[in-house]
This record gives structure tokens, C-alpha cells and sequence, in this order.
């Protein structure tokens, strides 16, 4: 099976020739620089932010800085949380075998996530849909792959494959689909200051890379708007 994932257009021709082969689902990409994050002390980190205080020309003195730090070596942490969790861990066994055949979709997940290359928000929404091989998975354990892999440092390709093969490898479906629409800030704020530019990847495996009436069914299904919110 290849994943193919695509920037700025949700067709489906392979760009990436990346594949996964059975023996290696749990491939580089997933893997988790946890023993990287332990090393490093929040009096540590607390000082990094310090030296960036004054980097900035800021006194770290003044009173409405001095817990600045903390806070933001405290915010630092949860916005990488996901280098310390576990695919297992997370779905929590929740796979239940019903029989299903048909697609599910879960779309409009929300995610915030930061880019690795200026550690700035990129967010964003996430569709995840996958064809059963008879297993189903917990509806909120899509959701919760998704918030696992944000919440590191990422670019939106690899944050896109990455979903994809978390929910290849913990059910062998038929197929698996994903579209992740972004704003990144350090297009917006800074840089080349483009706000309300949008970045579309996906990643398409199994049957959804090889038929294209299913690839169609999933981007029609996400392209309507629910109306319940
Ligand atoms: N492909 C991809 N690029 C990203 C993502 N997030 C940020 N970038 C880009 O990473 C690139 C880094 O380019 P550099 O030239 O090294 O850095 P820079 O001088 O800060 O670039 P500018 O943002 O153009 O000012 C920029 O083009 C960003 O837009 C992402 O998720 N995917
Ligand atoms: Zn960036």
C-alpha cells in the first residue's frame, strides 16, 4: 500500500512514493524523541525563556514577567505532550469487531499544532475516514490520534501521514483517508504574512488511493456542511 500526500489540492497522485509494509507500520516517523524531553529540567527551560526575554530587550525583572517563564516552559510541555504518549495507550483497546464494511468518517477535528521549523501554531482541521476489514474503532480514539501527533513538532505532511498510519496500523482497515486543512502563523504573522491562506494535505491508503470512486465518496462526504452546530 503507498500513502500519498499532497499540498494545496486533495487529489490523489502519489508525490511521496511513501509506503508502509506490514513489518514496519511503527515506522521512523512515528517514532517519539521522549528520552530527549526528560533530559531537559523546567529550571532549564525556564532559563532559555529567560535569555529570550532578553534577547527581546525585555527585563525579566518586572513584575508582570517574572512567572513568564514558568508559564511558558509550562506550555512548552502540553503543546508537545504527544512525544509522551502511546499509540496503545491512547486506544486503549477500544476496537470492536462489528462487522462494518462501509466507511466511517469523523471530519472537522480541530488541532493546534507547532512547526517545526519556527515553533510557531499551525491549526487547523482534520478529517479522518477509514473502510473496516470488519474491525471498528472507537470514534474518539480517531480524534485522539490526531491530538497525539499535533501535539509535537510538526510539518502538516508528515502530521498527515503520520494519522494515517496510526489508524492503518492499529486496524488493518481496507483503506484509510485523511485531509487536514491549516493556517500556519508563521505564514500569517510573519514571513511572507499571508493570514487566511490555507494549506490542504492528505494521505490516501488502501482502497482509497486505488479506487477512485471511494477517494470521490470521502471528498464529497467532506465537502458538505453538517448543520446540527
Ligand atoms: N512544507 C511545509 N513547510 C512548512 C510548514 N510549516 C512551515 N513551513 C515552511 O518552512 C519554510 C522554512 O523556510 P526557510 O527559508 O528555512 O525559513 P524562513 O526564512 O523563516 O522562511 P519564510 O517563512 O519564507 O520567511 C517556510 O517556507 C515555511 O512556510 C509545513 O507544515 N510544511
Ligand atoms: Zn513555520
Amino acid at each position: 500500500m503507498t500513502i500519498s500526500t499532497n499540498t494545496n489540492g486533495v487529489k490523489n497522485e502519489d508525490t511521496t512514493g511513501f509506503s508502509i509494509r506490514p513489518d514496519r507500520t511503527l515506522s521512523y516517523s512515528q517514532s517519539t524523541p521522549s528520552q530527549l524531553c526528560t533530559e531537559v529540567s523546567d529550571e532549564e527551560m525556564m532559563g532559555a525563556v529567560r535569555t529570550m526575554l532578553l534577547g527581546v530587550g525585555e527585563d525579566p525583572e518586572r513584575e508582570g514577567l517574572l512567572k513568564t517563564p514558568k508559564r511558558v516552559a509550562e506550555a512548552m510541555r502540553f503543546l508537545t505532550s504527544g512525544y509522551s504518549q502511546s499509540l496503545e495507550d491512547l486506544v486503549n483497546g477500544a476496537i470492536f469487531d462489528e462487522g462494518h464494511e462501509e466507511m466511517v468518517l469523523v471530519r472537522d477535528i480541530t488541532f493546534f499544532s507547532m512547526c517545526e521549523h519556527h515553533m510557531l501554531p499551525f491549526m487547523g482541521r482534520a478529517h479522518v475516514a477509514y473502510i473496516p476489514n470488519q474491525k471498528v474503532i472507537g470514534l474518539s480514539k480517531l480524534a485522539r490520534i490526531v491530538e497525539m501527533y499535533s501535539r509535537r513538532l510538526q510539518v502538516q505532511e508528515r502530521l498527515t501521514r503520520q494519522i494515517a498510519e496510526a489508524v492503518q496500523s492499529v486496524l488493518e482497515p481496507q483503506g484509510v483517508a485523511i485531509v487536514m486543512e491549516a493556517t500556519h502563523m508563521c505564514m500569517a504573522m510573519r514571513g511572507v504574512q499571508k493570514p487566511g491562506s490555507w494549506t490542504v494535505t492528505s494521505a490516501m491508503v488502501g482502497v482509497f488511493q486505488d479506487e477512485q470512486k471511494t477517494r470521490e465518496e470521502f471528498l464529497n462526504l467532506i465537502r458538505h456542511q453538517p448543520s446540527f452546530f
